[in-house]
């Protein structure tokens, strides 16, 4: 078993777990961690300011750059990106040429553990999770390869599990034009 040559990324709505688990899978497996959100803030500042001055649209256009970049770069590594990331089509299409997990969890979870300070669209309205994922549910499941729930199971189990997934991927090709993309279907892991 070896592991893909490039990204695996992780999707997810708002606190699943993207950020803290990508980084212990990467951990795990030895390759370098990249979160796209942390590209973006070394780059332009914290998020919740940014939406504040210059608004969510500015906010897209600039992540789906960052995300485009990341993605070009080749070798195994994992890229963690933030949770409304697949609402542009752009980034679902580079999405198509890599191996996603998606981490799912419940809003109760979120409410639980979550800083919610430093996300713009939970600070003023927590329950809005629930309705934004409702929202983003069809793009997280048209671009993901395997999702795993991050409310039933700690962190340690879940890095070994992703871990030998990614490992035992390796096979995902790019989509070539005119022809279908040999994708396996999506898996549901606890
Ligand atoms: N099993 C788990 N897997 C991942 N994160 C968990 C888990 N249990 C609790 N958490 C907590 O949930 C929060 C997830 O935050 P974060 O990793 O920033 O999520 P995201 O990047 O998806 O927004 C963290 O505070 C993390 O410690
Ligand atoms: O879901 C979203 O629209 C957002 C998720 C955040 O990342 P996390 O999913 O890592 O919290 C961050 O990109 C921004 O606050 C917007
Ligand atoms: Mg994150």
């Amino acid at each position: 078993m070896r592991l893909p040559d490039r990204a695996v990324v992780f999707v997810g709505p708002m606190a699943a777990g993207k950020t803290s688990l990508g980084k212990r899978v990467a951990k795990e497996l030895g390759v370098p961690f990249v979160d796209t959100d942390a590209v973006f803030v070394r780059q332009h500042g914290q998020i919740a300011e940014f939406f504040t001055t210059h608004g969510e649209a500015e906010f897209r256009r600039i992540e789906a750059e960052v995300i485009a970049a990341e993605l070009a770069v080749p070798g195994g590594r994992i890229v963690a990106l933030g949770g409304g990331a697949v609402l542009r089509e752009s980034t679902r299409e580079l999405l198509a040429g890599h191996p996603v997990v998606l981490l799912m969890t419940t809003q109760e979870a979120v409410l639980r553990t979550a800083n919610l300070a430093r996300r713009p669209l939970l600070r003023d309205d927590p329950e809005a999770w629930g309705r934004i994922l409702a929202e983003r549910k069809p793009l997280y499941d048209e671009v993901a390869d395997v999702t795993y729930r991050t409310d039933r199971a700690t962190k340690e189990q879940l890095a070994r599990r992703v871990a030998q997934w990614a490992r035992s991927f390796g096979k995902k090709s790019a989509p070539q034009p005119g022809a279908e993309a040999a994708t396996p279907p999506n898996r549901s892991e606890s």
